[in-house]
């Protein structure tokens, strides 16, 4: 798992100031030395982990921490808050050219996720801005590459623009490009070749490419596994080509996270976007807060409502919106919603987006049973019509009943009727616009100001969503 050696070697050194009650400067040193080799053995690079600790030990030092009645936790919040500005504070968008086509080149080295970035960045223009792209297959020297692109092109149903491997690849995009602009494409990706290393003939090339297509982006896609060597690549690549942003690949793997946190540090330009799978639709916008949150555990509540906007059922998600204004959320519904979170993903990862839930041991490799879902549902069909609207009504002896007619043991079912009771409760308060609850019930990892503090831009922004929804709700029905 991304980060995961990073995030708990944190976690455990800030756990030692929990419940301290005063901080000294030696406890602050100490500590920063315990976060130095974290970074230092996360592979973020040396000069970005100095000026770290310098910064973090300069800010925690100063009267605001050593003073306040919290200390740990203002510790751990100019922590989080250094982390965001090592990776560039906020998420910087796609540039867009003031006419289409806007041109995007891909580069990088052989390996590093080009091909498949290139289709998954096209899948996120289809879906966020139902955009009209073109491929060009520019890298002649691996045939399989304008294969691979070809079938990507499919899947995808954009065009692919290729000329076979035995044309100078700044010919063909010139050629692709003519054929975009004939056909009103919005967005050209163009695919350049890869190389195990960096070497002056594939950067004169990719100059010839950049001269001519005079590209509004030059994304270049890099392995987050290889670590320090990701970080190298991106200084390589940025002197010669001048990029304008990255995108790092591999984070659903067991990447150390060095790349994550000194890219942005040493050339100075954003990682705009991760790719956290090999599937085309696992890319997501680089969101450095929410990256920080997920290193010190403390969970990333917006990526987590995106997914479950994403890959929820629209239809489904308006109903449960009305159940929740209406408060008539029932064991149907509770069952609907297992199955929509079980679309999410492995449970462990949803879970650890969470705050407070990231380092619960419990969650290790936890996944959802597509049988226990098969167990709650014999459950819940065992129930009468009113049973399942009111669960107070089931009393001991009819949850006996139950879980015989379910074939279930007894305390699956109390346990089962338990959930579900704390997801109404949950419901009830959201429908109240009340997220104190929630976070009364998931944050109980993070506790106090630093919790609040967490759940508070997602309180903020999910209220401005839940107005924005309950309007269209109310334009829907007039
Ligand atoms: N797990 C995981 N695999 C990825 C990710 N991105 C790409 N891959 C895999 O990495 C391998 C290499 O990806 P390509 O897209 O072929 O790499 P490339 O940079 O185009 O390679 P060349 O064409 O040889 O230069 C493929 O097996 C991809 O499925 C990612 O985010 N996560």
């Amino acid at each position: 798992m991304a980060f995961e050696g990073l995030s708990e070697r944190l976690q455990k050194t800030f756990s030692k100031l929990r419940g301290k009650g005063k901080v000294t400067e030696a406890d602050v040193r100490e500590m920063m030395r315990e976060v130095r080799l974290a970074l230092l053995e996360a592979d973020v690079n040396f000069d970005v982990t100095k000026t770290f600790i310098k910064t973090v030990r300069e800010r925690a030092v100063g009267s605001e921490v050593l003073e306040s009645l919290t200390p740990a936790q203002q510790v751990i919040k100019i922590v989080n808050e250094e982390l965001t500005k090592v990776m560039g504070t906020t998420a910087v968008a796609l540039n867009n050219a003031p006419k289409i086509p806007t041109i995007i080149m891909m580069v990088g080295l052989q390996g590093a996720g080009k091909t498949t970035s290139a289709g998954k960045l096209v899948h996120y223009l289809q879906t966020e801005q139902k955009a009209r792209p073109l491929l060009i297959a520019a890298d002649v020297y691996r045939p399989a590459a304008i294969e691979q692109l070809q079938t990507i092109g499919q899947q995808l149903q954009v065009p692919v623009y290729d000329e076979g491997t035995q044309v100078d690849p700044v010919t063909i995009v010139e050629h692709g490009l003519t054929q975009a602009r004939e056909q009103k494409n919005d967005y050209v990706l163009i695919d350049t070749a890869g190389r195990l290393e960096i070497d002056t003939q594939l950067m004169d090339e990719l100059r010839r490419i950049k001269d001519l297509a005079q590209p509004n982006e030059i994304l270049l896609v890099v392995d987050s596994m290889t670590g320090q060597a990701a970080t190298h690549v991106a200084e390589g690549f940025n002197e010669q080509l001048d990029i304008t942003g990255v995108i790092l690949t591999k984070l659903d793997g067991d990447t150390r996270g060095g790349a994550a946190l000194s890219i942005r540090a040493v050339t100075g330009k954003p990682i705009k976007f991760i790719g956290s799978g090999e599937k085309l639709a696992a890319l997501e916008v680089f969101h450095p807060d929410r990256m920080a949150n997920r290193i010190l555990g403390m969970g990333d509540m917006m990526t987590l409502i995106e997914k479950a906007e994403k890959d929820y059922d629209a239809q489904q998600a308006e109903t449960l919106t009305r159940k929740m204004q209406e408060n008539s959320f029932d064991f149907n519904d509770f069952v609907d919603q297992l199955q929509q979170v079980q679309k999410m993903g492995p449970m462990d990862e949803i879970m650890k987006m969470i705050p407070g839930m990231a380092n619960n041991p419990a969650l290790k490799n936890a996944q959802m049973d597509p049988q226990d879902l098969e167990h709650l549902k014999a459950i819940v069909y065992s129930m009468t019509l009113q049973e399942r609207q009111e669960p107070d009504l089931l009393n001991p002896s009819r949850r006996r009943r139950i879980a015989a007619g379910a074939g279930r043991p007894i305390v699956e079912v109390n346990r089962m009727i338990k959930q579900f009771k704390q997801m109404q409760t949950m419901m009830q308060k959201m429908s109240k616009g009340n997220l104190n609850g929630m976070e009364q019930m998931m944050g109980n990892g993070i506790s106090g100001k630093l919790g609040k503090m967490a759940m508070g831009s997602m309180v903020r922004r999910t209220k401005k969503r839940k107005k924005k929804r309950l309007k269209k709700v109310k334009r829907f029905k007039s």
